[in-house]
């Protein structure tokens, strides 16, 4: 008799996929080797920043009381009494009308406690005139205004990205406790499917879900074996998806998991006695997603239908790669933008459209031609336009939620 399955909503579904999520392991890496990993560790900052008052323009370092009273009119002398860059330390004590030529990043001299830029002086011989009064603290970058030794700077948790290995660079770093990154097996099933080389005989199509997803797992940083196309034959399949769950975290298929004579993972979840977390969310595309654990591990049994597969993988296995890899923000990231075309269709379920957001203006439309079975509007998208179930007839100008799923900081560099 044909299994009845029973929807549950899409953040329920999120929510059920994350709490499972445990598998975390911290390694070391040096640091510039640790770009897309997570910090498993608070960064500290090991000193103040600035670590000294520091001037922030090319000038010259004065004693802003000697300023008083500048004008047009009545500009004020100072006498340059030593020369400095930045790395560089002045000795001299300045007085009153007195100057230090100062560099960029240079530190600010006994005395100091204004500097004046090169474009806000008349050069004279032996030093400068000044046409306005400097107050105390002017143009002085002050030491720990950036940051207080001690202080965590960069929480544990956090993605490393080109910013966070500056942090590293800056606090001496060398050496960076990260969270080891889930290894994931990627099986397309179909017996339809054909390779890139392979010749397309009447009824096959060529296999666009398998190279999609090690791509969206390659630009999160993670490697995927890949165990390509497989024909729908039980047995075989059953073997190869142990196999691969035996040697990986996560698996990942495509395809076979809706209610058809050759759907054969339903089946293999069974015969592998795995949990089956849902095999039906409240949504559309993807509403046969179905994700099982077994032991910590992972198996994604993603929709055959390109588009479905490609929402499946954003919804649902991006926050757990994400929240295996440490990261402490795993939820896609939705925003509030203006529709720009009248959407008319009737959302029986959470529906999400591949869309095209334009971020200057905020505003978005599907990005084409928008079935389960598309492929090309995935490709001209940005994000996806989620219009909540039981609506129907939105207009252009509504504000509708726009989840994000451009690619960003993530690091693609094996
Ligand atoms: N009687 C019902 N039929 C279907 C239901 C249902 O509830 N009752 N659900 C429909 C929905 S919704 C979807 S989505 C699909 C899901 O199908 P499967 O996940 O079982 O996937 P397949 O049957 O293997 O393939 C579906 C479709 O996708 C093409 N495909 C598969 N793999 C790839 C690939 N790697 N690259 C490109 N395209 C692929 C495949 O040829 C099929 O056309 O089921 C509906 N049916
Ligand atoms: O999973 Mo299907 O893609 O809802 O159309
Ligand atoms: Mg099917």
């Amino acid at each position: 008799m044909l299994e009845k399955r029973t929807p549950i909503p899409v953040t329920e579904a999120i929510d059920k996929c994350l709490q499972h999520a445990k598998y975390k392991i911290v390694t070391n890496k040096y640091y510039t080797d640790s770009l897309g990993y997570t910090l498993a560790e608070d960064i500290i900052a090991t000193y103040d920043i600035p670590m000294f008052d520091k001037s922030p323009y090319d000038g010259f370092a004065i004693v802003s009381e000697a300023s008083e009273g500048a004008s047009g009119d009545a500009r004020k002398a100072f006498k340059v009494i030593d020369h400095i860059g930045a790395g560089h330390v002045s000795d001299a004590q300045l007085k009153d009308n007195e100057a230090v030529r100062i560099m960029t990043g240079a530190p600010i001299p006994e005395g100091a406690d204004a500097v004046v830029m090169l474009e806000q002086t008349s050069l004279i011989e032996k030093g400068f005139t000044l046409r306005k009064p400097f107050t105390p603290g002017e143009n002085i970058s002050r030491q720990g205004e950036e940051c207080k030794q001690g202080e965590v700077v960069i929480p544990k948790g956090t993605q490393i990205t080109a910013g966070v290995i500056a942090v590293l660079a800056t606090f001496s770093y060398e050496y960076v406790n990260v969270y080891h990154k889930p290894t994931v097996a990627l099986i397309a099933t179909g017996s339809e499917l054909v390779e890139m080389n392979e010749s397309l005989a009447p009824g096959k199509i060529r296999n666009s879900n398998g190279p999609m997803i090690a791509s969206l797992c390659k630009a999160m940083g993670i490697k995927v074996k890949d165990y390509r196309v497989h024909g729908d034959d039980f047995d075989a399949l059953y073997e190869v998806v142990r196999d691969a769950l035996d040697a990986h975290d996560i698996v990942i298929t495509t395809g076979g998991v809706s209610v058809g004579d050759f759907d054969f993972m339903p089946e293999i979840y069974n015969k592998l006695s795995a949990e089956v977390l849902f095999n039906k969310v409240a949504m559309r595309p993807g509403s046969v997603t179905t994700v099982a654990v077994s032991h910590d591990k992972f198996l994604f049994g993603l929709s055959g239908n390109p588009s479905a597969c490609y929402t499946g993988f954003e919804l649902y296995t991006k926050p757990v790669l994400r929240k295996m890899m440490g990261q402490s923000e795993v939820y896609p990231t939705v925003v509030k933008a203006t529709l720009a075309e009248d959407f008319t269709k009737a959302n029986p379920f959470t529906r999400f459209i591949r869309a095209d957001l334009d971020y200057r203006n905020m505003t978005v439309a599907p990005s084409g031609f928008n079935k389960s079975n598309a492929v090309i509007a995935i490709a001209k998208s940005n994000s996806m336009i989620v219009l909540p179930g039981g609506t129907r007839g939105f207009k252009q100008g509504d504000t509708v939620d726009v989840l994000l799923t451009e690619l960003s900081c993530e690091d693609s560099s094996w």
